[in-house]
């Protein structure tokens, strides 16, 4: 197996699947891909590069100023206020919540009058603040004080009810970003430090929640599907969006038509379960010197890690306790020799870290009949560091490969939950036939069109990616899936319903599990002329999820007998324990 360090890799643009936010993330999937850009020397003078915040405030106050380092500053012509936020984004979100937060007719105004980026704070100020509500995003908000005018502050890994002593950051649409310097009064019902396991938290954009209970961030997660289905499940779909409509409150499903939702379901790790994670480092700034790597020792410009939160800075980061051991074992070694060369990287590096069961025993082998699950071949794990390697996990009783830098879900131990869950809900239907085809839109390496497989006489799978298409073809294979009863192909989800005539409808169920930004128009209408018996709906944006939701249901409603969809089940699943992440399930089904 290819262990060895990753190559230097050009930035290709980033493609990301999965839990996003718009801070820092902790791999490809909550963690924007730095797969690298040509990174730019720093500054010609050494930092303090122990002060991360201090280098976060620093850059907080170019972009306020709209600078750019070492540049000096031209007369400006006042620039336009920056375009709203993508509908269903992370960014959008959080405004969502300031506006209800602030009041819309306040914001509104302000934003008429020209002043929703006027901050009435400046860059590396400290004030004490009161959380008022935890976003769905994880962090605090406050509401600045009268004085200062209608405005929030948002601190991520802030509580509501705490006061907290805050240092300004940049500004964004109507709010500033904080860091929290100290919790002046915490919220002690909820808020315990001592469960927090790593030594960056607060200051790592990764994890919100360490400091919370199990059960205090299932509830959480809980909430956030909630408030997503009473804000978003009225948005209109992308192509129809303009200013216009994103600033009107749409009005969501009638809370009728949204089932109750119900408890987020545990992941049965919540330290240790992350199974790839994409650390990053620039290449050293001009100012750096051959001997400052001398002795193997780390300079203070050299940062190896995750992002600060809220920042695009880099911090170092030894160990992650989220991601799985071997991966922070082999990043641990790699450190070392990245220290050592760092004078041979010209570009800035992402890291690309992935677990996987050792590729190095044959996966037909290890599936040929009677298959030993305690064998070394499916518990010995390996890290898989190139892109286009293969990596290999067991979901239940099918094992899957796919190219370590594709797509495949990234909490091993809670995905056999997950995909008996979306089984179960197929099998809940009482006093209708059981369905007999299965079709999985989205389907990546084929983990619900081959989990669910021996349910069915047909399935067939579609996807953009040509590589994970050949993926879940082989996996297919490996399951001992026949060709004729299962079929795969690459290409926009929609083109999947001109190639399944011959499925019935009324026995046919459609899993749909796209990215964070939903399905489109072109997709919707494909399935509402198909009109399926059952439709389940996976998603790691509740909100896109929401709003594609709302659409099938408010298109159908007028429609006869057997024609109408209706909501029958939503429930959160916990994939990124510590985080606010939450990757919600729905069901849908035909009246
Ligand atoms: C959240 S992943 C789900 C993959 C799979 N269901 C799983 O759980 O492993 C979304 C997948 O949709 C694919 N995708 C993105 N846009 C697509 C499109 N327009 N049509 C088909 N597939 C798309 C991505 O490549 C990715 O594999």
């Amino acid at each position: 197996m290819a262990n060895t360090l990753p190559q230097i890799r050009p930035l290709p643009g980033s493609v990301v699947e999965g839990p996003v936010l718009k801070r820092p993330r902790l791999d490809t999937d909550v963690i924007p891909t730095r797969v690298e850009v040509e990174a730019p020397a720093k500054e010609d003078t050494p930092r303090d590069g122990d002060e991360v915040m201090q280098e976060v405030v620093e850059e907080a106050k170019l972009n306020s100023a709209g600078g750019k380092k070492g540049t000096k500053s031209k007369k400006t012509k006042k620039k336009k206020d920056p375009p709203l936020p993508d509908p269903c984004s992370a960014a959008d979100v959080l405004y969502r919540e300031i506006r209800e937060l602030l009041g819309e007719e306040t914001v509104d105004r302000v934003t008429d009058s020209g002043n929703a980026f006027k901050a009435p704070y400046t860059v590396g100020e400290e004030v004490v603040v009161k959380i008022e509500r935890i976003g769905s995003g994880g962090s605090g908000i406050a509401v600045a004080p009268e004085e200062k005018g209608p405005w929030a502050i948002v601190v991520p890994c802030a509580l509501p009810r705490e006061m907290v002593r805050v240092r300004i950051g940049r500004y964004e649409r109507m709010h500033s970003c904080a860091s929290v310097v100290e919790v002046v009064s915490p919220n002690t019902e909820l808020r315990d430090d001592s469960r927090v396991r790593c030594k960056y938290f607060g200051t790592c954009g990764g994890c919100q929640y360490q400091m919370l209970s199990g059960e205090t961030q299932l509830e959480l997660k809980r909430d956030a599907i909630v408030r997503a289905y009473k804000t978003y499940s009225g948005a209109p779909l992308p192509f129809t969006i303009c200013t216009l409509v994103l600033t009107c409150n749409a009005g969501g499903l009638p809370e009728s038509a949204v089932p109750t939702v119900e408890s987020t379901i545990e992941s049965p790790l919540v330290y240790a379960y992350r199974t790839k994670i994409t650390p990053h480092f620039e290449r050293p700034p001009k100012y750096a010197k051959k001997q400052d790597v001398a002795g193997g020792s780390q300079p203070p410009w050299l940062k190896i890690g995750f992002n600060v939160a809220n920042s695009n800075s880099t911090m170092d980061i030894e160990e992650c306790p989220i991601a799985t051991s071997v991966l922070n074992e082999k990043y641990k070694s790699d450190r070392t020799e990245i220290i050592q060369n760092i004078f041979s990287y010209k570009k800035g590096v992402s890291l690309m870290y992935r677990d996987s069961l050792d590729p190095t025993f044959d996966a037909k082998k290890m599936m040929l009949p009677p298959v030993d699950k305690l064998s070394e071949a499916f518990t010995k794990h390996a890290c898989v560091t190139d892109q286009k390697g293969v990596s290999r996990e067991l979901v239940g009783d099918k094992l899957f490969q796919y190219t370590a830098g594709g797509f495949f879900q990234n909490n091993n131990a809670v995905l056999p939950l997950l995909v008996d869950h979306v089984r179960g809900l197929i099998d809940s239907e009482e006093g209708r036939d059981h369905p007999t085809h299965l079709v999985d839109t989205y389907c990546g390496a084929g983990l619900f069109a081959i989990s669910l497989s021996d349910k069915f006489t047909k399935v067939a799978g579609i996807e953009l990616s040509q590589s994970s298409i050949a993926s879940a073809k082989e996996n297919a294979t490996l399951n001992g899936i026949p060709e004729e009863k299962i079929s795969f192909l690459s290409g926009e989800a929609q083109n999947i319903f001109a190639t399944v005539r011959d499925f019935p409808p009324e026995r046919t169920v459609v899993v749909i599990d796209p990215p964070r930004k939903g399905c489109d128009e072109l997709f919707l209408k494909q399935l509402l002329d198909f009109r399926c018996n059952t439709v389940v709906y996976v998603s790691c944006n509740v909100h896109s999820q929401a709003r594609d939701i709302g659409e099938i249901v408010r298109r159908t409603e007028g429609d006869g007998e057997g024609r109408r969809y209706r909501m029958e089940s939503l429930r959160g699943f916990d994939l990124f324990p510590q985080t606010a992440h939450v990757e919600s399930v729905a069901l849908l089904r035909l009246y």
